[in-house]
């Protein structure tokens, strides 16, 4: 069996892929490693893989991405570039190099002294924290200099390594994978969706950076490409409004799930509510709140409610959910199709569908009175259904 690189849509059932994968492996004596990137998902990779095989195992390990780069791939052999032991990362949104808001960079931080990497480019002043934004860039020249002893100690630990979420990484992040691919030729698997691209795991626009590069990589690399044809998670009402969010370049979702449970069949669907409406609506279906950012809907949530952001949804599911978007999600809901038109990148228009495809059965989203008449999507209609009314 070759590499593989399923790439497939949300609630396709990538997750319970890598957990049915990797409860073969250790069945059969071996030890896998799931490498993800946002910690909610290595949270429900963990609790997904307990629900299925009953007991948690060491065999099965997950890691965040900069630890995996600093714990496999970094520290076991970062003698070879640098004497004094790398403790920890220093988390890098901006290129740490170039003094804030310019081009220009710090003096001294060039990759390079002579023939040997320089410090200061791969870590901080005290030199035993390393950037996360370059720990691909030192894994990749480590793997190098080591005649990539990281990969061979790695393939002797684990049989087989999972990459989750794959859409998020880029540049340095594939030489890592090219340098891991050629000693591990038929052990690696990663799955992700580029619908979901929400993240990147660095700055900078070292290729690959689009889905085309990407899929190109992984060719190149011979990895095999597969699919999953269908939804698991979402009724088709919620496929196809998941749908509507990148129109054109993605075939019809259809979904598998044929029945809705009697416990939710009292509601299920598409909605949007208004601000007013949000307290009755919490009361009765108890959805999942989940908002652009934790400062959303402070006007009318209960300070206690526990809400997820749009990003910290990503990889988990939901009966019902509850959509604080910004005004630009309603306005595309409400039929405006060019207010994604001049993003620079397609993480706003991602994260509606990340948030859209956590729903099973309902969803609703908050939209002020001013803007609910232009909205496609039915007003609930505020009702007990008779079920509930039965309850009180
Ligand atoms: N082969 C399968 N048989 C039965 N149930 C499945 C199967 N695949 C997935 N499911 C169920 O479908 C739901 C969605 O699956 P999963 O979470 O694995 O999707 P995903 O592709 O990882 O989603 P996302 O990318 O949106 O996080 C889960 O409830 C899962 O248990």
């Amino acid at each position: 069996m070759a590499n593989e690189f399923w790439i497939a849509g949300a609630g396709s059932g990538k997750t319970h892929k890598i957990i049915q994968d990797a409860i073969e492996v250790i069945e059969a004596g071996g030890r896998v490693l799931v490498v993800t990137y946002t910690t909610s998902n290595q949270a429900e990779l963990r609790s997904r893989f307990v629900e299925v095989y009953g007991k948690s195992s060491d065999d099965f390990v997950v890691k965040g991405l900069f630890s995996f780069y600093l714990e496999d791939l970094v520290r076991p052999y970062q003698n070879v570039v640098f004497p004094e032991r790398i403790a920890t990362t220093a988390f890098t949104e901006h290129n740490p190099h170039l003094r804030p808001g310019t081009k220009n960079w710090f003096p001294n931080r060039g990759e390079k002294i002579g023939d040997a990497l320089n410090p200061l480019h791969f870590l901080t002043s005290c030199k035993t924290k390393a950037y996360t934004g370059l720990l691909a860039k030192l894994a990749t020249r480590i793997a190098t200099k080591s005649k990539n002893a990281p990969a061979k100690r790695l393939k002797d630990i684990y049989q087989r390594v999972f990459f989750d979420e794959v859409q998020d990484l880029v540049g340095w992040d594939y030489d890592v994978i090219k340098a891991l691919s050629k000693v591990m030729p038929d052990s690696i698997c990663c799955v992700g969706d580029f619908r979901q691209t929400i993240y990147t795991t660095t700055f900078g626009h070292k290729a690959p950076e689009t889905p085309v590069q990407k899929i190109e990589c992984f060719q190149g690399l011979k990895f095999e490409q597969r699919s999953l044809p269908k939804n698991r998670r979402c009724i088709q009402e919620i496929c196809d409004l998941s749908d509507t969010i990148h129109p054109g370049l993605y075939q019809k979702t259809l979904s598998e799930v044929e029945n809705v449970p009697d416990e939710v069949a009292h509601h299920y669907g598409a909605f949007v509510i208004k601000p007013s409406q949000v307290s009755d609506y919490l009361a009765m279906f108890k959805p999942q709140v989940l908002r652009w950012s934790s400062s959303m809907g402070k006007g009318y949530l209960p300070p206690s409610l526990s809400c997820h952001t749009f990003g910290s949804s990503k990889g988990l599911g939901f009966d019902r959910v509850l959509i604080v978007s910004p005004e630009k999600h309603l306005k595309y809901l409400g039929g405006d199709d060019k207010v994604f038109d001049k993003d620079k990148t397609e993480e706003s228009r991602n994260k509606l569908y990340v948030a859209i495809t956590r729903a099973r059965y309902s969803l609703a989203f908050v939209v002020e009175d001013e803007l609910i008449d232009k909205m496609q999507l039915p007003l609930w209609d505020g009702d007990p259904p008779e079920v509930l009314r039965g309850a009180d």
